[in-house]
């Protein structure tokens, strides 16, 4: 797999005053060169344990390693190497767009020239050119996450950790972000993405690891996750409104059945099937105004990690 750039052995995290604790006995490493997903519901302690692998947190027992070397024992080290885009920007608002990039820039060790060219390659990729004199705090939520992530480009990281980047952008805005996430790693940049995106983060991350309620759910590479789930394929149709109280019961030949909305079902049908399924399904009486056929999903692992018992997917 690679080098190991981080491992986090047997890491837990409890807040002063909580009752549960926010990282419950954690381990995995992260390698060179991937791009690895943090999944989880809210609260399930993602942001804590980002916290902790920039050192910002010390474990309350278990040990993170970078690059071999208990983070605690170096942060300047981990700080030269890794770019954390946080979800919370509070220190840089009353700078002007072009001020908080360039200077990240500076304190990443960029010299001026360095940190002004960088400065308009970044304004420039991320369409906010007509914004580098405004405030950070007078920006919009989503113009204001754009150049949080400007300020983790700039300085060319080898790691970048990303928590919730696709957050309040519009759909052309999160296609831009996923686009850049996607060069990066290819120059060779390791991201650890956490994301509630997961639909969109699908296209893009190698390794995903799901955590709940503190604790490691599953590890491991996309496409081994989803052999795990239902391999049948998913049948997603729209009836027209008029014939939907009937159709349920007229569509469910084709395979197990379920109702998404009124006028929209999920079957699941064996792939032998597909073709067969897919020609019946235009007769008139179905009345189908769209369909969609789908292979199985990484929603489809999550929701099925979800269910099943702590333990039973590592
Ligand atoms: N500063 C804090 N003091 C006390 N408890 C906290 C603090 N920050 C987080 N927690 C608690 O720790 C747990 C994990 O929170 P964390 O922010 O790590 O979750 P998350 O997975 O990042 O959630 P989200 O997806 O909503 O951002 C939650 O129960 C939360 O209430």
């Amino acid at each position: 797999m690679g080098e190991r750039i981080y491992e986090l052995e047997h890491v837990s995290y409890c807040y002063k005053k909580a009752v549960q604790k926010a990282n419950d006995d954690i381990s995995f490493p992260i390698y060179k060169g991937e791009i690895i997903g943090i999944l989880g519901p809210n609260g399930a302690g993602k942001t804590t344990l980002i916290k902790q692998m920039m050192g910002q947190l010390a474990p309350t027992s278990g040990t993170i390693k970078f690059q071999g070397q208990d983070i605690l024992n170096d942060t300047k080290h981990l700080l030269k190497q890794v770019a954390y885009y946080s979800q919370e920007t509070f220190a840089l608002s009353f700078l002007k767009v072009w001020e908080s990039l360039y200077f990240t820039g500076r304190l990443r060790g960029l010299t001026r020239n360095e940190a002004k060219c960088q400065t308009e390659g970044i304004l420039e990729r991320l369409d906010m050119n007509e914004y580098r004199h405004t405030l950070l705090k007078s920006l919009s939520g989503g113009q204001r996450r754009l150049i949080g992530l400007g300020t983790a480009l700039i300085g060319h990281a080898s790691i970048m950790i990303l928590d919730e980047p696709t957050n309040e952008l519009d759909p052309l805005k999160r296609k831009l972000v996923w686009e850049i996430i996607q060069e990066q790693n290819q120059k060779g940049v390791t991201i650890i993405l956490v994301t509630h995106n997961i639909l969109e983060a699908e296209k893009v991350v190698h390794r995903v690891a799901v955590i709940n309620h503190g604790k490691l759910l599953a590890i491991d590479h996309v496409t081994k996750l989803k052999e795990r789930v239902d391999q049948r394929m998913r049948l997603e149709v729209i009836t027209q409104d008029e014939s939907s109280l009937h159709i349920q019961e007229q569509l469910g030949v084709f395979g197990e059945i379920e109702r998404m909305e009124d006028t929209k079902f999920r079957i699941l049908i064996e792939k032998k099937q597909v073709a067969s399924a897919i020609e019946s399904i235009q007769d008139d009486r179905f009345n189908i105004r769209q369909f969609s056929l789908l292979p199985p999903s990484l929603e489809d692992v999550y929701s099925k990690i979800h269910e099943q018992k702590v333990g039973e997917w590592l």
